[in-house]
């Protein structure tokens, strides 16, 4: 494959939300599904999120466990997976929390449209890759990241960026965690938001698993590609 193997987790409201309506992070998940998505990071080769995601959360996207730090550290790897932020017009702050915390690679994907000053900048702090016109090309980025030596990617949101790999069937997995809450709010994030696809291009999943973990339940999927 010409692309590394590409998962999604996320972990959503029992009504599908990522977030408030306020775009604000929530406990949607116990410690051992925290537990479980750090086991994920430490076995990724990379891990990407949108810049909504960084402009909201400001995550540091690293390992936790110092046990899995060191076992990466002893398989050759450095502490954390590469950490890659998707932000076609370079709106990443230069004191974003992924700059600040944890040691690895960094790679800003921007598009052609991003002020050059500001990738310059950047440029100080990370690997910047850039690709397509106005949006980043999520095709020419993964093969780019294949390239350099990355084979297992895991996304890990938001809604815009979720939507932007699937309909271009970029997702080999998909890992949702059901919390048991509701969010609500016609604008709050869901799990994939975007455009949407019409009937003709409905995505299909095949179940691979579905498994109670505290008071939610994490389902893995396949992705199938279209139905019709
Ligand atoms: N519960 C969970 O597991 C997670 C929740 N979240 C929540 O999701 C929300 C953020 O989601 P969004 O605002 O949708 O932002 P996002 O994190 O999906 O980032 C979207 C941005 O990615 C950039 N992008 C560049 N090229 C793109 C392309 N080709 N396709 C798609 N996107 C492209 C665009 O600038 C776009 O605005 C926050 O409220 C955050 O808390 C985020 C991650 C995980
Ligand atoms: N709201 C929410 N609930 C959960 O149970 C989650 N697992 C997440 N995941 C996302 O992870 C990011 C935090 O990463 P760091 O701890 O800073 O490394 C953040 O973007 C959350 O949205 N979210």
């Amino acid at each position: 494959m010409d692309r590394p193997f590409i998962f999604i987790n996320s972990a959503m409201s029992a009504d599908g939300k990522l977030s408030t309506k306020e775009r604000k992070q929530v406990k949607i998940s116990g410690k051992l599904d925290f537990e479980r998505v750090d086991e994920l990071r430490a076995q990724a080769d990379a891990i990407m999120v949108g810049i909504g995601t960084v402009l909201a959360d400001d995550p540091s996207l690293t390992v936790k466990s110092p046990e899995r730090k060191a076992a990466r550290k002893i398989a050759g790897k450095n502490e954390n997976p590469v950490r890659i932020i998707v932000d076609s017009a370079a709106r990443i702050p230069l004191d974003a929390d992924i700059f600040k915390k944890g040691e690895g690679l960094r790679i800003i994907a921007v598009s052609n449209s991003a002020p050059a000053e500001k990738i310059k900048s950047l440029g100080e702090k990370a690997l910047v890759i850039k690709t397509g016109d106005l949006k980043v090309d999520l095709g020419g980025l993964v093969a780019k990241l294949k390239e350099m030596g990355i084979n297992t990617l895991m996304v890990e949101g938001g809604a815009t960026l979720n939507w932007g790999m699937l309909s271009v069937g970029l997702v080999d997995e998909v890992y949702t965690f059901v919390g048991n809450l509701i969010i609500g709010g016609k604008t709050a994030p869901t799990f994939v938001d975007g455009e949407g696809f019409t009937e003709a291009e409905l995505s299909g999943l095949e179940l691979l698993s579905a498994e109670k973990i505290e008071e939610g339940i994490l389902l893995r999927w396949k992705v199938k590609g279209k139905i019709n």
